[in-house]
């Protein structure tokens, strides 16, 4: 049985449903097994955004989903990661999180674990690649590998609609009120990078 595991961080729903698309992909495959965890809100953040109806929404649909821990990210083969953009870079929840993980870090614990990562903006150019490379940074410090989008598999990458995606990975466009929700595309290529992360995980379980 390979693991995987989908973890996420989302203000107002747009990589919620990005999470939830990949985690269940990968949940209909035999001999996968599949975890969809939030990555925690802070007490900051929180209060910041108390009095928004999109906010407070958003919080209470994923209200039952649990919120991940360092065990999970060493019980898992292989990781993807729900990233929306803030300022181009990842949030500062997704940070706190990764930056409790350093224990994990100097036993080698996440080496060789399969990773991808998926994003969101509010604008088409408002920083969904950046944002990925930028995040990925830390996953190569945890000695993880990294899985892209690659093009035969994703031919959304080529069409001229609007929609979001890179080989770096699936993102989705949030629009500039944070209204639209994210498209075909967004999800078919979500649920592509998460078949790709669990079958490269299954085959690299021997690799350090
Ligand atoms: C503090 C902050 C900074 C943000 N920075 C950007 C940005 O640089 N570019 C952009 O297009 N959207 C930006 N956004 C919008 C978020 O990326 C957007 O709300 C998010 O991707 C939606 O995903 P979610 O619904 O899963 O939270 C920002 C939002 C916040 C709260």
């Amino acid at each position: 049985m390979t693991k995987l595991l989908v973890t996420y961080y989302s203000s107002y729903g747009h990589m919620h449903k990005m999470a939830q698309t990949a985690a269940d992909s990968v949940s209909e495959m035999d001999d996968y097994e599949v975890k969809l965890r939030k990555i925690p809100e802070l007490a900051a953040a929180k209060e910041a955004m108390s009095s928004q109806d999109a906010y407070l929404s958003a919080q209470e649909k994923q209200s039952e989903i649990k919120e991940v821990t360092l065990d999970d990210l060493e019980w898992a083969d292989g990781i993807v990661w729900g990233i929306p953009t803030r300022f181009g870079n990842m949030p500062a929840q997704v940070k706190q999180f990764m930056d409790t993980a350093g224990g994990l870090w100097s036993r080698g614990s996440l080496e060789g674990k399969a990773t991808g990562i998926m994003s969101s903006s509010n604008t088409v150019h408002g920083g969904q690649e950046s944002t990925i490379l930028a995040s990925l940074i830390p996953l190569l410090h945890f000695g993880m590998i990294f899985v892209g989008s690659p093009y035969s598999q994703n031919p959304e990458l080529m069409s001229d609609k609007l929609h979001g995606g890179s080989p770096y990975g699936p993102s989705t466009i949030a629009g500039s009120d944070g209204s639209k929700t994210p498209v075909e595309e967004d999800l078919s290529m979500a649920k592509k990078l998460a078949v790709r992360v669990a079958k490269v995980a299954a085959g690299l379980k021997d690799v350090d």
